[in-house]
């Protein structure tokens, strides 16, 4: 709910990296609180929303999952374009999805949004004993490509939250301060600040 004098942000979130990394599951968890260990592959997309409160802003989060599988890579760039906020997902058990994870990256720097908030995600953390891509090598690409990184399992819930606060928090930090003093426009203007500006 959103509190009373904050400022309310809508956010267009996208979900990208390969098949079977966990998007939709840490969509679902996110949303819903659910994890299914027999979770379908996404066809086209899917879309969710979330509404998340700070002490400094409202942040009402429009999330579209992507289909990992090639087949549907043409049509990620309708769903990146204009995203406030993008999260590249890998799978920690599996060196291939980190290969891609880079490639999304590459696509969004190129193609994308270039102020949004991005996101590395290293998912499936509950499976370390599997563990093929060590954290230090994810940490360092993101911090090379101007993201931060985070570690998370759909299935335990690790930093499910913890990651959507923190996109959330970068998006308030990002819009600029209200106006102080008396200003005969400053409705208009609030009206303005209120949603991320969608062009690429
Ligand atoms: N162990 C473990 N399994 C997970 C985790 N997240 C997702 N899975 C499983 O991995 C499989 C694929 O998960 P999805 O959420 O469908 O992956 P996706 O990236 O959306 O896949 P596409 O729709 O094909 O792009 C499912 O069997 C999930 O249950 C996790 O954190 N840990």
């Amino acid at each position: 709910m959103a509190r009373p004098g904050n400022k309310i942000i809508q956010a267009k979130l996208v979900l990208l990296g390969d098949m079977g990394t966990g998007k939709t599951s840490i969509a679902l968890r996110f949303v819903k609180g659910h994890f299914f260990p027999n979770q379908e592959p996404t066809i086209g997309a899917a879309f969710f929303t979330q509404i998340l409160s700070l002490s400094e802003a409202t942040v009402k989060f429009d999330i579209w999952d992507t289909a990992g599988q090639e087949r549907y890579h043409s049509l990620a760039p309708m769903y990146y374009r204009g995203a406030a906020a993008a999260i590249v997902v890998y799978d920690i058990s599996s060196v291939d999805t980190f290969v891609r994870a880079k490639k999304w990256v590459q696509e969004l720097q190129t193609h994308g949004n270039q102020k949004s908030v991005m996101a590395l995600v290293a998912n499936k953390s509950d499976l370390e004993p599997k563990r093929e891509v060590e954290a230090e090598v994810g940490e360092q690409f993101a911090q090379e490509n101007g993201m931060f990184y985070m570690e998370t399992s759909a299935k335990t819930a690790e930093n499910i939250n913890e990651l959507f606060y923190e996109i959330a928090k970068r998006l308030a930090r990002a819009l600029p301060p209200k106006p102080t003093g008396m200003n005969l426009n400053s409705d208009i203007q609030d009206r303005g600040r209120n949603y991320f500006c969608c062009s690429a």
